[in-house]
């Protein structure tokens, strides 16, 4: 089984030791419930670095929608014992009264990239990441941070706060892993009825055609009116919004020359789904 750790002062205590040693340190942040989408993101840390650290975390910070934290998916033993088929080192899995002891008043804040799309949806969630994930990197001194691209403005946002913070660790954005249908895996899928989970592919593939019709000519606009449609026949109960971004920035972007982002939110049964794609 993969040691489990609960406080800040043991975790620090074995990650000094093996630093000392001159060993390097990768870190996985995730919320648990883990998926295979997690664990490629542990492979690639385990085949980097020395040392490999998952933590899990069901950051409140982060949650706009306190029914949403209540739901959330917890299923720490069976992610112990999936982290130990990698293998990872160490899972570190606080409370929040470790994260977040008396008296805690601080909080890191990223605007621009930060500001549209989850971050006016979710207001205050990236405050949340950005507090928290500056917590870990500095509880567990990792060198390597691996973050997966299905969140994309989250690791653009986390991009951001190393750069403009000069945090000493490199970030490292791993490609969505997806279901045989398409659907990206993700924790919240878990929640979906079986008439939901058959209707959730049509998220991807709507996308996917959208971006084939702009790159073969079609305007943003269009391509993208038929994506939402598309999503609402299947089911959808609600589109959040579906744009084409500049993929760094974030902002709107009709420079086909700039590498350009699509990406999506909305509710299936109940359930609040995102993704993305390059164009
Ligand atoms: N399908 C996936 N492929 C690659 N990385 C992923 C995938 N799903 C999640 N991750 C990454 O794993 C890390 C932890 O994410 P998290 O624990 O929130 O899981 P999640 O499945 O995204 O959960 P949810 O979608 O319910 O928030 C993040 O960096 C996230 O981008
Ligand atoms: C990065 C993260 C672990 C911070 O709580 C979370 O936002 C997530 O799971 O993507
Ligand atoms: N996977 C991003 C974290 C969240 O949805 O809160």
């Amino acid at each position: 089984m993969t040691p489990i750790l609960r406080t800040v002062a043991e975790l620090r205590a074995l990650a000094r030791g093996w630093k000392a040693a001159g060993e390097t340190i990768g870190v996985v942040p995730t919320m648990g419930a883990l998926h295979e989408g997690h664990l490629s993101l542990v492979r690639r840390a385990r085949a980097e670095c020395d040392r490999v650290i998952t933590t899990i975390f069901v950051n409140p910070m982060q949650f706009n929608n306190p029914e949403d934290l209540k739901k959330y998916p917890r299923s720490e033993e069976a992610d112990a014992a999936l982290l130990a088929t990698v293998p990872a080192d160490l899972l570190f899995a606080p409370t929040p009264a470790e994260v977040y002891p008396e008296g805690f008043v601080s909080k890191v804040s990223v605007s621009g990239v930060a500001e549209p799309l989850e971050g006016r949806m979710r207001p205050g969630h990236f405050d949340g990441v950005a507090t928290v994930v500056t917590k870990l990197f500095g509880m567990t001194l990792a060198d390597r941070g691996y973050f997966g691209q299905k969140d994309w403005q989250q690791l653009q946002v986390v991009l951001a706060l190393v750069r403009d913070l000069n945090l000493p660790i490199e970030i490292i954005g791993c490609e969505t892993v997806r279901e045989a249908d398409g659907l990206a895996m993700s924790s919240r899928n878990v929640r979906l009825t079986p008439e939901g989970r058959a209707k959730a592919p049509v998220f991807y593939s709507a996308l996917t055609a959208s971006a084939a019709d702009i790159r073969a000519g079609q305007s943003d606009r269009m391509a993208i009116r038929e994506a939402a449609e598309a999503m609402r026949n299947a089911g959808f109960e609600r589109v959040e919004y579906i744009e084409l971004r500049d993929a760094g920035t974030l902002m709107p972007s009709d420079d086909p020359a700039r590498p350009r982002r699509m990406l999506a939110a909305a509710w299936i049964d109940g359930v609040r789904l995102i993704d993305n794609i390059p164009v």
